[in-house]
């Protein structure tokens, strides 16, 4: 079997950390390099609290990139580093799945770009636990018979970017669906600054950050006597790892890229 040569950026982090106990336990995987901002030379076996694999640390991101053969990047940083990373993968003819969220729609069309005229796949996935996917199509749908729609995303406090990307994605796909429009009082005023939540076309966006909490949303949907929520929880990071494998595999057979971890699902 062939396996996939996959990077890790990002591999002390909670999440990367979950990705390289999916990639130690999968076989059609293999580590063969890491970038961090730390570490330069070690092994990762040689880092307190990481599994026992053999390959190095870089912290020159594109050294990584160009000198261990990879064929596939998953970046669980930063914003900022998570769009140098996928823009120097393509350069480099690394395919990038990217996990981590905070990505303007200037450097997501930059990159799309890139990745078409290098012909190259990528994922980048604002989620990739398969029930937040679903919870996100599920409200889309909903949003064509229930326009009046808000997002109550929940994370740990540790949490650098708001809103969620998952959040920031619902309320995307409810737009290709919704027609702009003010929700509440037209008059209504905030004796609070914030007090109404972020604001996309009148879908507000409430974050919540607290300890404790691994990653939640509500979408709540108000109608004519009624209302509908569809709530997604991540318990675990585990949650995310049937995702990542996924992006990983799949990215092989692309030559494009594709935002959003729907595109993969059947
Ligand atoms: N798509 C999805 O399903 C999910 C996405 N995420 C996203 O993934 C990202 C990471 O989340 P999480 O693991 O919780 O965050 P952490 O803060 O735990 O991890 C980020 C890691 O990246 C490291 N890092 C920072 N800058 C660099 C760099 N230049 N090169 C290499 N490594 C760097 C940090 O190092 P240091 O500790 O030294 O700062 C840290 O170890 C976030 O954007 C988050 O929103 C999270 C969960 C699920
Ligand atoms: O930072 C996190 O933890 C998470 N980030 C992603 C996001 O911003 O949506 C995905 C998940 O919600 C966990």
């Amino acid at each position: 079997m062939n396996q996939i040569k996959v990077i890790v950026a990002g591999p002390r982090g909670r999440m990367g950390q979950e990705a390289l106990r999916m990639i130690e336990k999968e076989e059609g995987f293999e580590l063969v390099g890491c970038i961090d901002r730390k570490h330069d030379g070690a092994l990762v076996r040689d880092i307190e609290g990481l599994p026992n694999l053999e390959a190095l640390i870089y912290t020159d991101a594109e050294a990584c990139l160009r000198d261990v053969g990879a064929d596939v990047l998953v970046d669980l940083t930063t914003p900022d580093y998570a769009y140098k990373h996928t823009k120097l993968a393509l350069e480099n003819g690394v395919r990038p799945v990217v996990g981590t969220t905070g990505y303007t729609k200037e450097q997501l069309d930059e990159v799309t770009q890139l990745a078409e005229d290098k012909q190259l796949g990528a994922v980048i996935a604002p989620n990739f636990a398969v029930g937040a996917v679903l919870m996100m199509q599920f409200s889309k749908w909903a949003a064509k018979h229930f326009p009046d729609v808000e997002i109550i995303e929940k994370h740990h406090d540790q949490k650098l970017d708001a809103p969620s990307g998952t959040a920031a994605k619902t309320a995307e796909l409810i737009q290709e669906v919704r027609e702009p429009h003010h929700q509440g009082h037209p008059e209504e005023k905030e004796t609070i600054q914030g007090a109404r939540g972020a604001d996309v076309d009148g879908i507000k966006i409430h974050s919540m950050r607290l300890p404790g909490l691994v990653a939640h949303q509500e979408v709540v949907f108000g109608g004519l006597g009624q209302t509908l929520t569809i709530k997604h929880d991540s318990h675990h990071r585990e949650s995310f790892m049937t995702g990542v494998k996924l992006a990983a595999e799949q990215v092989m057979n692309l030559d494009t890229l594709v935002y959003g971890l729907e595109h993969l699902l059947d």
